[in-house]
């Protein structure tokens, strides 16, 4: 970092967001786009500032050993505290282990220097709005929301309550545990890829993978598919291409959009942004879906062969695909325009193809137009029923039935059950990680786009040509597995959501939480609490329940299972360093405290 102020590496005075506190970090990185340091406090976490929230260290203790003979508030406190405030106060130590070297610039206090490594100065208790995370404003806004959470923020393990000091970071530990942050945050600099640097294994998989797809969809479209008649293993042009079908995923991608700018539906809040800036996303996906299905419903009644979407299922995806790639396009190219406090942390990685892979843009908007929130909430979300209910009719031509297979209800009416609960719930997307975290880009694109409709209705495929019987108490028993774990999913979605967005609501207030240096907390009892993924394994239960109606005769309707095994285990691992990375010890204390990942005692 040659022309920058602040080099890597170097000690210096951090002011906390939104305070006026001052805590010891070390540089870890200067990203010109963005112009902002990235700085890691003594317990780990690490922060984004600008270069006037940061001081040199040197001048900074020499002001603080001149006020250190001032009054201190905050010791003449801890001297009178009762047994119980001390319970409190160790809660809250832990809480702000970030404060390892915290100094107040309007509250002055008396700690030496020498003591600064390892008591805290200020309490950073966390607030509780959900756009408190960096309002700390005055010693006494905290003690306040530290009283009226007292019963909330308990820091100590739930089953030895008795051990507060368990979790109190020893100071000679907090060392020899920088030092290991500090070694494994220049790691990440040094590959800062997402993927942990395997994007060649994702794009190989993700070949593999369209390369079985291409295999089974035309093995099951022969009429022998025995293996003296094995296909080609690739299609003719004209199996692809068919600019017909690339007409109606036009006409349906701009059907969705005219449903989405309709002035019809609640305009819901996203998440603070780094700015604080809180965008307004039009959340009328439930009308959207109900709206889609009348027209289909019409459609059909006026004679609409729904059974070309099964007929021409390869070139629909093509044109799917083709779109995705040119919408990538256009994002690639105005991320580089786009101002800083709109990029994502990742895709600037100067590597272009993986840079166009991950994507760099946060929320790319055309006007009010958000184009992530709607490409993954709509036209693949709405397509992926229309073709499940296109391949029910295609069912019942190819096998002439009355009605679909039992098998073939049971997965339509599962997958609809999904999708009706992601848009009637849609505003809980707004809380997940590809809404806050993740740039638009290539992989988000042809996910929404090609991946969930063409993928994601399998199942379905297979069953047009592959009729599965169920016996009752087979499939009574798929049934019951689909209502647990969509149980569990709903519960655990909802109440992060409910918490992320009001962390007082009073219906949670029995709930357990850890707090962060950021200002937000943990849930660490209720359904956070058994697992650290529950929505994941309540995900993972339904997608069981999708396949087994399908039989164990073909890997083809497995396909979803083992791919989302994958891409979860992946994401919860992606989940984990990002939340180490932004709550340093608390992070580890919740890992501690709800030691599976997402299957309690296996995983
Ligand atoms: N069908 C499909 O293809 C897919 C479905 N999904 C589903 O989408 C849903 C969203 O998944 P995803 O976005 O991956 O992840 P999550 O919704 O689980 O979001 C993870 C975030 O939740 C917050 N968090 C983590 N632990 C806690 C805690 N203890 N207390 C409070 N907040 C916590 C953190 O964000 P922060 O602290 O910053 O708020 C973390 O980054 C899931 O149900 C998943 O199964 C996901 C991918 C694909
Ligand atoms: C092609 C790549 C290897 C992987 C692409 C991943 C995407 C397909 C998924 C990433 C997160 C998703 C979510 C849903 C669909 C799949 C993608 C886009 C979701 C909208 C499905 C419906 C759920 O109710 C949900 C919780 C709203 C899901 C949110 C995440």
């Amino acid at each position: 970092m040659p022309s920058v102020k602040y080099q890597r590496g170097e000690m210096v005075m951090g002011r906390w967001p939104g305070s006026s506190l001052y805590y010891e970090v070390k540089v870890l990185r200067y990203d010109a786009s963005s112009q902002l340091y990235t700085v890691i406090y003594k317990d780990g976490t690490e922060l984004e500032l600008k270069e006037q929230d940061i001081k040199n260290a040197a001048g900074f203790q020499t002001r603080s050993r001149s006020r250190s003979r001032s009054r201190s508030p905050g010791r003449r406190r801890s001297r009178s505290r009762s047994p119980a405030r001390t319970t409190r106060r160790s809660s809250s130590r832990t809480a702000a282990a970030v404060a390892t070297a915290a100094i107040t610039e309007s509250a002055p206090t008396s700690r030496r220097d020498a003591k600064l490594k390892d008591t805290p100065e200020v309490r950073l208790s966390p607030l509780v709005s959900a756009t408190a995370a960096f309002t700390v404003s005055s010693e006494s806004k905290v003690e306040a929301e530290s009283e009226k959470n007292q019963g909330r923020y308990n820091l100590r393990r739930r089953k030895d309550d008795g051990d507060a000091k368990a979790l109190e970071i020893k100071p000679e530990k907090l060392e020899e545990k920088d030092a290991k942050l500090a070694a494994a945050s220049a790691a990440s600099l040094s590959s800062p890829l997402d993927f942990g640097g395997k994007m060649d294994f994702f794009f190989l998989l993700q070949c593999k993978q369209g390369q079985c797809w291409l295999a089974d969809v035309s093995l099951f479209n022969l009429e022998d598919p025995s293996l003296a008649n094995f296909p080609p293993l690739l299609p003719p042009f004209e199996a692809f291409w068919d600019a017909q079908a690339l007409g109606f995923v036009i006409l349906w991608v701009l059907f969705q959009v005219l449903l989405y700018i309709l002035p019809v539906g609640k305009l819901s809040e996203g998440m603070p942004l780094r700015s604080g800036e809180r965008l307004k996303y039009r959340t009328n996906g439930f009308f959207a879906i109900a709206v889609s299905a009348v027209a289909v419903v019409a459609a059909v009644h006026q004679g609409v062969d729904l059974t070309y979407i099964h007929s021409h299922f390869l070139q629909l995806a093509t044109a799917s695909l083709l779109i995705s790639v040119l919408l990538s396009i256009y994002l690639y190219v105005r991320s580089r325009y786009a101002a800083p406090e709109q990029l994502a942390l990742g895709g600037n990685s100067g590597n272009v193809v993986y840079d166009f892979f991950k994507g760099h843009e946060l929320n790319p908007r055309i006007k009010d137009f958000d184009l992530k929130f709607f490409c993954e909430m709509r036209p693949g979300l709405i397509g992926w029923c229309l073709i499940n209910f296109a391949m029910a009719l295609a069912e019942m031509k190819e096998q002439s039935l009355n009605a679909p297979s039992y098998s073939m209800i049971l997965v339509n009416l599962f997958q609809l059950l999904y999708v009706l609960d992601g848009l009637w719930n849609e505003e809980a997307i707004l809380t997940t990680m590809d809404l806050m975290h993740d740039g638009f880009g290539f992989m988000l694109a042809f996910g929404d786009l090609v991946w969930v409709p063409f993928t994601y209705t399998l199942q379905a495929y297979y069953l047009v040509s592959h009729p599965n019987l169920l016996s009752l108490p087979a499939l009574a028993a798929i049934v019951t597995l689909k209502l647990v774990g969509f149980y569990i999913f709903r519960k655990s979605n909802s109440e992060k959501n409910a918490f992320r967005r009001n962390p007082s609501d009073p219906k949670l207030s029995h709930l357990k939480t850890i707090p962060t240096a950021t200002g937000k907390s943990l849930l660490v009892s209720g359904w956070w609490g058994v697992v650290r993924h529950p929505n994941y394994l309540g995900d993972l239960m339904m997608a069981l329940a999708w396949s087994l109606p399908c039989g164990f005769s073909h890997l083809l309707p497995w396909h979803y299972m083992i791919y989302f095994i994958i891409l979860l285990v992946h994401r919860d691992s992606r989940d984990m360093s990002e939340c180490r990375r932004k709550y340093g010890s608390a992070w580890d204390e919740y890992c501690r405290t709800v030691r599976y990942r997402i299957i309690p005692r296996v995983y």
